[in-house]
């Protein structure tokens, strides 16, 4: 099958399947390092998300901490002068230590101040508008409350509040413990987070309300989100499934980022680590654009030397190609110029110098072996008339005619051969024959001549007829040559000539 087709063929397919190759193996790289690529975002955003879970969490389980504490002494110690004495020391020990702690307060269930970590009393301040102090009011629950980013009242910044409810000793509601966290405590550890130059990381409470968000935008937090793709999809999920990541359009800038979302294990939040996948994906851009060019480039190089290559092999074949046709078409001359030179160009027997050479080897073979040779010498009566009479072209015809007959009538063993002696003389050479089989043979065909009845006017017979001389011999090493063989059957040629021709004659046994 295989055979079927030309080494060029197969040149072509390999280059090409080369080339093909190259550029499938560099497409298959590139799907395999932009996956690689975004799993390893995946990864690092997911990681980032733990880390600022883990730290919110911290951070407001310490102040926290702080909340019940303070909550317990009030309401079994109660509120005399000497207990809220102690309770503001121990606030501002805890602000001090804290450095996430703004401020430490306590309010009474009208929202006047009662106590506080600065140790100062500002009566003309009244929380009892706010967001905390009013879901504390209306909630009996004892569980901490992370309220909605504020302004502070008393320092301008940005805080969030974590607050637990004061009951009465009756069990009515008695006020607010709260703790403020500098929102710019957050922010700080968020920056520590390298997510790129498009990337974000925010801190969102269950409820949609922005607590923080980075790059920061002091007119974004305590805003709602719950119109965003992140918070619409994160609302949605329950248990574990409340970990993970998406590809989400941001609610800010409308950038597509890979999200990863974690809530924190004890307050009602969720983070999210976002990454540009534009500017995660441009680095893989930039390198497969590098590589493809490069490979282009080579496939372009291999293709171009490929075809070169491929066609020096077809020049290369074709000139093989032509250099076979060009020798067998020598051979084939040469055949014919030797076939030439070894016939005779009018009557297509062989010739005088062929006869020469197989007689000679035929004489050789007869010595060695012991055997007989025989030769009939033919001649055509009275040809030197017949040309004279109907032209020398009606006398090749009948040589021609003549020899057809003769080489038709001669046996074709091998080393038999039929040649034109000389003129319209012919020889039949009959290896390993004895004087009747030769005799046999000259007879037939002289026979068969007669037996045309070719019109020969200037012949007494009236008719072209052959006369032959036959003569064998048995060659004897240092005592015979091959020319006596000829000369005896001349001999004998010229005895049927004298004798009236048409006849076949026979020579004497050549002397030994
Ligand atoms: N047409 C033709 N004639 C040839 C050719 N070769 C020899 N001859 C002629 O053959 C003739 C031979 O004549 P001779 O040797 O005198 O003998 P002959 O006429 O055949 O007479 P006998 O042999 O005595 O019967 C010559 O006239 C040659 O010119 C040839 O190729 N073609």
């Amino acid at each position: 099958m295989f055979k079927r087709y030309s080494i060029t063929f197969w040149a072509t397919v390999f280059v090409t399947v080369v080339c093909l190759s190259l550029v499938a193996l560099d497409v298959w790289r590139s799907i395999d390092a932009r996956s690689g690529q975004l799993q390893e975002m995946e990864r690092l955003s997911a990681n980032v998300a733990r880390a600022m879970a883990q730290q919110a969490d911290d951070t407001i389980k310490a102040a926290d901490t702080s909340l019940a504490d303070i909550v317990e002494r009030i309401e079994t110690e109660g509120q005399d002068g000497k207990v809220l004495a102690r309770v503001q020391k121990q606030m501002a020990v805890q602000v001090e230590n804290l450095p996430q702690l703004v401020g430490l307060f306590v309010y009474d269930e009208r929202g006047r101040w009662v106590v506080n970590s600065r140790g100062v009393l500002n009566q003309a301040y009244n929380n009892a508008d706010r967001e905390y102090f009013i879901y504390h009011r209306n909630h009996a629950d004892r569980g901490p409350h992370v309220g909605n980013p504020v302004i502070s009242r008393s320092t301008g910044k940005w805080i969030m509040p974590v607050s637990r409810r004061l009951n009465r000793a009756d069990g009515s509601f008695g006020g607010v413990v709260l703790a403020t966290l500098d929102i710019d405590y957050f922010r700080r550890f968020y920056q520590s987070f390298d997510v790129g130059a498009r990337g974000a990381v925010a801190l969102v409470a269950n409820t949609g309300v922005l607590m923080l968000r980075q790059p920061f935008d002091s007119e974004r937090v305590g805003g709602s989100m719950r119109d965003s793709e992140l918070f619409r999809h994160y609302a949605v999920l329950s248990g574990a499934a409340r970990t993970g990541s998406a590809f989400l359009h941001s609610f800010h800038d409308g950038e597509v980022r890979l999200n990863s979302y974690r809530p924190l294990e004890h307050y009602p939040l969720f983070v999210s680590a976002a990454l540009s996948r534009e500017e995660m994906l441009e680095r893989w851009r930039r390198d497969t654009f590098t590589r493809s060019v490069g490979v282009v480039v080579l496939a372009a190089l291999i293709g171009f030397f490929g075809k070169r290559l491929v066609d020096q092999i077809r020049l290369r074949a074709q000139t093989e190609a032509a250099l076979r046709e060009a020798r067998d078409a020598l051979e084939s001359a040469n055949r014919t110029l030797e076939r030439q030179a070894m016939q005779d160009g009018l009557t297509g027997l062989a010739n005088r110098r062929q006869f020469d050479v197989t007689l000679g080897n035929e004489f050789s073979r007869a010595t060695r072996h012991a055997d007989t040779l025989a030769f009939i010498m033919i001649d055509v009566d009275y040809f030197k008339q017949y040309n004279d009479v109907y032209g020398h072209s009606a006398g090749d015809e009948v040589l021609r005619a003549v020899s057809k007959l003769i080489r038709a009538l001669t046996p074709k063993r091998p080393g038999d051969l039929t040649a034109r002696y000389g003129g319209e003389e012919i020889g039949i050479l009959l290896p390993n024959t004895d004087i009747e089989g030769a005799q046999a043979v000259a007879e037939r065909i002289r026979l068969a001549v007669e037996q045309l009845q070719m019109p020969h006017s200037g012949s007494p017979l009236g008719q072209v007829t052959l006369s032959s001389g036959v003569a064998t011999m048995s060659p004897k090493r240092g005592v015979h040559a091959a020319s006596m063989l000829v000369e005896a059957a001349d001999k004998a040629l010229y005895v049927a000539k004298s004798a009236g021709r048409n006849r076949v004659c026979l020579a004497p046994p050549v002397d030994d």
